[in-house]
């Protein structure tokens, strides 16, 4: 934290964005589409059956406007355009783009349970779905905002002198927040959509890529910090089902 104008700043202690890695038009352009879309799908809600579809634009929109804001806020040297986490991989394109799909072509076939007009057990996972995104989000955005310079979107194969072992706040209790948040954000979109297969396909997705990035991101946390993080390791969980 410095002083600014006699106002507290949490993200300029650690230096400024980078302005060649952040065009000002490509930034304003990426959250100005961020919020017209967000705008139209939240301003339509009343007028559409198909709500739980318009909220989940609304929250995926809302996702990745945090992962630059937050970045730029508290972790300003690593912020750039990729902050936005808009290409975040073939796999996380194409699962969104297919439930998208499943949500469209189920609807068609069967909108009663779509709406989940149908069923109490829907009703159940859409409301479960939407505390799955809600915690998810909080989740990730405290973390980030905790580990602030010690984050980064890129895993970090070399230790920078700003790299500092974060114990505190939510990586009290959770290993790794941020993915834990991801992990269940994610999920819980699938069920306020009421998508099986999408809901399938994102747990197997999710779970192996997670599994493997803890792994090699522990590994060079190991050769960062020793027995340290060794001692961390043994007494935070994760909290993604099967990943110890
Ligand atoms: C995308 S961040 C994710 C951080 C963490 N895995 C989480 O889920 O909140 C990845 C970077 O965070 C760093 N990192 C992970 N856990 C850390 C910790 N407890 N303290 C400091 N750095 C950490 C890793 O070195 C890696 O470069």
């Amino acid at each position: 934290m410095v002083e600014q104008n006699g106002r507290r700043v949490a993200g300029t202690s650690t230096g400024y964005a980078d302005i060649r890695k952040n065009p000002l038009y490509e930034v304003s352009r990426t959250a100005f589409g961020l919020g017209v879309v967000l705008g139209i799908f939240l301003g339509s809600l009343a007028l559409v059956r198909l709500k739980n579809f318009h909220l989940y634009i609304v929250f995926l929109c809302l996702f990745h406007f945090l992962e630059y804001y937050i970045t730029a806020r508290y972790n300003p040297t690593k912020v750039n355009v990729d902050s936005f986490l808009l290409n975040n991989g073939v796999e996380y394109i194409a699962c969104h783009t297919l439930a998208i799909l499943e949500t469209l072509i189920e609807y068609v076939y069967a909108p009663g349970f779509k709406t989940g007009r149908d069923s109490r057990v829907a009703s159940v996972v859409v409301v479960l779905g939407y505390v799955f995104i809600l915690g998810g989000q909080a989740a990730r955005s405290w973390a980030m905002v905790t580990a602030s310079s010690s984050f980064s979107h890129v895993l970090e194969k070399e230790r920078r002198e700003d790299h500092i072992l974060v114990k505190h706040g939510i990586y009290r209790w959770l290993r790794h927040p941020s993915y834990f948040g991801f992990f269940w954000w994610a999920l819980g979109t699938q069920m306020v959509l009421l998508n099986p297969v999408s809901f399938v396909l994102f747990a197997i997705v999710l779970w192996r890529f997670f599994s493997a990035r803890i792994a090699s991101e522990e590994s060079y946390l190991i050769e960062f910090f020793g027995n340290d993080y060794v001692r961390y390791r043994n007494g935070v969980p994760v909290r993604i089902p099967f990943i110890k």
